[in-house]
C-alpha cells in the first residue's frame, strides 16, 4: 500500500477479510426472494463486499447521530436530526441502481437507521419537450440537460429537515418525465441519491450537489466492460420494455440482434461514452469510496478515502 495516497486500497480478498463480527442482516432465503436482485447480484457478493460497506457506512452514520446529539445538547436545540446523504455516482449501465438498492436494503436492516429511501437523478432530466426546445435530445444526461437548480432546492429541503419533500420521476418506458408523478420524501434517516452527475460541479451554482453528501461512492469499471454491459442490457430490453407499444423505443423491438449490437453501439459513442469521458468520469477523485467492477461485475478492488 502507497502510504503516502489519498486512499486505503483493498483487494476483493483483503476488502472481505474485514468483516468483522456483525452477521449479514438479512438471510439467504430471504435475499433469495428479493426478485429483480438476488437475479443480478450473487449472495456471496452481497454478504462479501456489500455487508462490509454497509457496516462501515454505519459506523460514518452512528458517529454522525453522536456528533448530532452533542451539537444538540450543546446549543439546546431541540430540531430534529436530518437525513444521513449517501450519493452514488458513475457511467450510465456500470450497475448504479443495481447497487443502490442493494445498499438501500441492508442499510435498512440496522436499528439505528431502518428508514432508507433510495432517489435517482434522472428526475430531476428537463422533460423532453425543455430539451428538444433547447437542442439537447442527443445530450441527455449532460449536465446541461439537469435541473440543477431544482436538485440543489430539493436536497436543502431535505437536508434541512422538511417533513415531506417531493421529487419528479422519470421513466425509462416513455424516456420523459412523467407529468403527474412524484416521489416523496419523508425525513429518512439515510437518503441514497444516485445518478451519473451527483460528483459534478457547475459553473451557475457556488453550491454543488456535494455539498449535501454526508459520504459518497462512485462505481468504477472499464469503459470496454461498461459498453459490454450497455449493449447487452439493450438487447434484452428490445426483448422486453421495448416490445410495449408505449415504450419510447418501440420501434427498435424489431430490429434484429446485429441491428440491435449497432444501434446500441451507436447510442453508446455519441452520447453515453463521451458523457462519461467529459463529465463523469473526471469527478471520480471527489468520492470517499471507490469501488472497481471486474468484467462480471464483481468488486475487485476497494478503495477508502483516509
Ligand atoms: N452487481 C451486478 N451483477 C450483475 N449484473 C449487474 C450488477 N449490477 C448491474 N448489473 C446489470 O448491469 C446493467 C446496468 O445496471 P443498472 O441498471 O443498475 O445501471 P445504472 O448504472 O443504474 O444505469 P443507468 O444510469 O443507465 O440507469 C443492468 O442490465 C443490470 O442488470
Ligand atoms: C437517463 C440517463 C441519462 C441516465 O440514467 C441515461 O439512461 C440515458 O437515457 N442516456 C441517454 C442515451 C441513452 O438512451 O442511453
Amino acid at each position: 500500500m502507497n502510504r503516502h495516497s489519498l486512499y486505503m486500497e483493498f483487494s476483493r480478498e483483503e476488502w472481505s477479510a474485514i468483516r468483522d463480527h456483525t452477521p449479514l442482516p438479512l438471510t439467504k432465503e430471504e435475499f433469495e426472494k428479493l426478485k429483480g436482485l438476488n437475479d443480478q447480484i450473487p449472495f456471496q457478493e452481497a454478504e462479501q463486499i456489500y455487508h462490509p460497506i454497509t457496516r462501515l457506512i454505519n459506523l460514518y452514520v452512528a458517529a454522525s447521530q453522536q456528533l448530532y446529539k452533542s451539537a444538540a445538547y450543546f446549543t439546546g436545540s431541540q430540531e430534529a436530526k436530518s437525513p444521513y446523504i449517501i450519493g452514488i455516482a458513475g457511467s450510465v449501465a456500470v450497475g448504479k441502481s443495481t447497487a443502490a438498492r442493494l445498499l438501500q436494503l441492508l442499510l435498512s436492516r440496522w436499528t439505528n437507521h431502518r428508514n432508507v429511501d433510495l432517489i435517482t437523478t434522472d428526475g430531476f432530466l428537463h422533460p423532453n419537450r425543455v430539451l428538444q426546445e433547447r437542442g439537447l435530445m442527443k445530450k441527455k444526461g449532460f449536465p446541461e440537460s439537469y435541473d440543477i437548480k431544482r436538485l440543489l432546492q430539493f436536497l436543502t429541503e431535505v437536508k434541512g429537515g422538511k417533513p415531506e419533500v417531493t421529487a419528479p420521476v422519470y421513466s425509462h418506458l416513455v424516456y420523459d418525465i412523467v407529468p403527474d408523478r412524484a416521489q416523496v420524501v419523508r425525513a429518512p434517516d439515510i437518503l441514497i441519491v444516485e445518478g451519473i452527475n451527483v460528483l459534478q460541479v457547475n459553473k451557475e451554482s457556488q453550491v454543488f450537489v456535494s455539498d449535501f453528501f454526508d459520504f459518497s461512492i462512485y462505481l468504477d469499471a472499464e469503459e470496454s466492460d461498461i459498453k459490454r454491459w450497455y449493449i447487452e442490457r439493450f438487447r434484452m430490453l428490445r426483448d422486453s420494455a421495448f416490445r410495449n407499444p408505449d415504450s419510447y423505443f418501440h420501434r427498435y423491438s424489431t430490429l434484429t440482434e446485429e441491428e440491435s449490437v449497432q444501434t446500441a453501439t451507436q447510442i453508446w459513442e455519441e452520447i453515453n461514452a463521451v458523457n462519461l469521458r467529459q463529465n463523469i468520469s473526471p469527478t471520480k477523485g471527489r468520492a470517499q469510496l471507490l469501488l472497481q467492477k471486474g468484467s462480471n461485475h464483481e468488486i475487485r478492488k476497494v478503495l477508502l478515502r483516509k
